[in-house]
């Protein structure tokens, strides 16, 4: 049975009259890469905050590892690691001081701590270099190792890539799988880089003006994004036999108007217009269509529905 280590119930947050969030109901499963999207302005720092207790919710209830009441979510927010807001990197202090300064303050025993998590995430070669002249890579991997340092089981990660340059982007993914992976750890990170996010999270939560549009796991997506191919053609009956006899594994069903659609084509257009033509068929249209995550959110925020 799945288990929720965060668990949202009608949570609204509001900031005088500006409504951040809207009866906000999200679950993370233990486990997993949560990716909240939305546009700047969706409300994603802001339900990242109430989860780090840095702001409060006006309504409804938080959930942290199944506990909800004040002095215990404070309690489970130290099984936590944030990397909200840039953490305090104080500019003239080396990258391995300032990590041995959270972990003093964080209560965490063992200075062999302050060089696992250097090595882990991957500064251990600038751990002499002061904080100023840091890249902005750097600097994110080291408020990571901040994130990190108590050993938390799950990580919140507001906008971890922003500022990463590609291949600091795709370093900084590996890292996450890795700490997902290896350490079991589950991770909750929010972005508007939705191309970002589809190759990093396992679940989706889709945020816009406050309200969550819909939660969903890749898999669904995967779904739903579909990249399929309609063909018309002049007898679907005898197409379909076609299909099955000579391409296996292609999955299809067949659609009104003479047309069949097959999910996921693993050949290109042109092998399936050869099929029909070779064995007297007529081929009235060929139509490839492919649905992208961008697409999917576009859509969602419109009111569209997929089915
Ligand atoms: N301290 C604050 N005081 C007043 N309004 C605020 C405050 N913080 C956020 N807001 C408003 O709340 C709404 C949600 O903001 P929030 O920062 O949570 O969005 P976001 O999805 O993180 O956006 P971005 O991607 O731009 O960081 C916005 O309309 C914002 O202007």
């Amino acid at each position: 049975m799945s288990h929720y280590v965060i668990e949202t119930s009608q949570v609204s947050k509001s900031y005088g009259s500006v409504l951040a969030l809207d009866k906000v109901s999200l679950r993370v499963r233990e486990g997993s890469i949560y990716g909240l999207i939305g546009d700047n302005g969706a409300g994603k720092s802001t339900f990242l905050k109430l989860l780090a207790g840095h702001v409060f919710c006006t309504e409804g209830e938080i959930r942290l590892f199944d506990q909800y009441e004040e002095k215990e979510l404070r309690r489970s927010r130290r099984q936590m690691g944030f990397m909200i807001e840039q953490p305090g990197l104080f500019p003239g202090m080396s990258a391995e001081k300032v990590l041995e300064y959270y972990r003093i303050q964080k209560g965490v025993p063992g200075k062999g701590k302050t060089e696992e998590m250097l090595k882990l995430t991957g500064i251990w070669e600038k751990r002499k270099c002061k904080c100023r002249k840091l890249s902005m890579g750097q600097k994110q991997r080291l408020g990571l190792a901040i994130a990190m340092i108590g050993e938390p089981g799950l990580l919140v990660l507001d906008e971890p890539i922003n500022g990463l340059d590609p291949s600091g982007i795709i370093e900084f993914r590996r890292l996450l799988h890795r700490l997902n992976a290896e350490k079991g750890i589950t991770i909750l990170l929010s972005s508007h880089i939705l191309s970002e996010l589809q190759q990093t999270a396992d679940t989706f939560g889709f945020l816009s003006r406050g309200r969550l549009l819909e939660e969903i796991t890749a898999e669904d997506l995967a779904e739903k994004c579909m990249d399929y191919l309609d063909i018309k053609v002049s007898d679907t009956e005898t197409f379909a036999a076609l299909l099955e006899k000579y391409f296996p594994e292609e999955g299809f069903r067949v659609l009104p108007e003479q047309t069949i659609q097959i999910a996921h084509p693993r050949r290109e257009p042109e092998s399936y217009s050869r099929l029909a033509a070779e064995n007297g068929l007529y081929l009235r249209g060929l139509e490839r269509k492919r649905a992208s995550l961008e697409d999917y959110y576009i859509n969602l925020k419109k009111g569209v529905r997929h089915v």
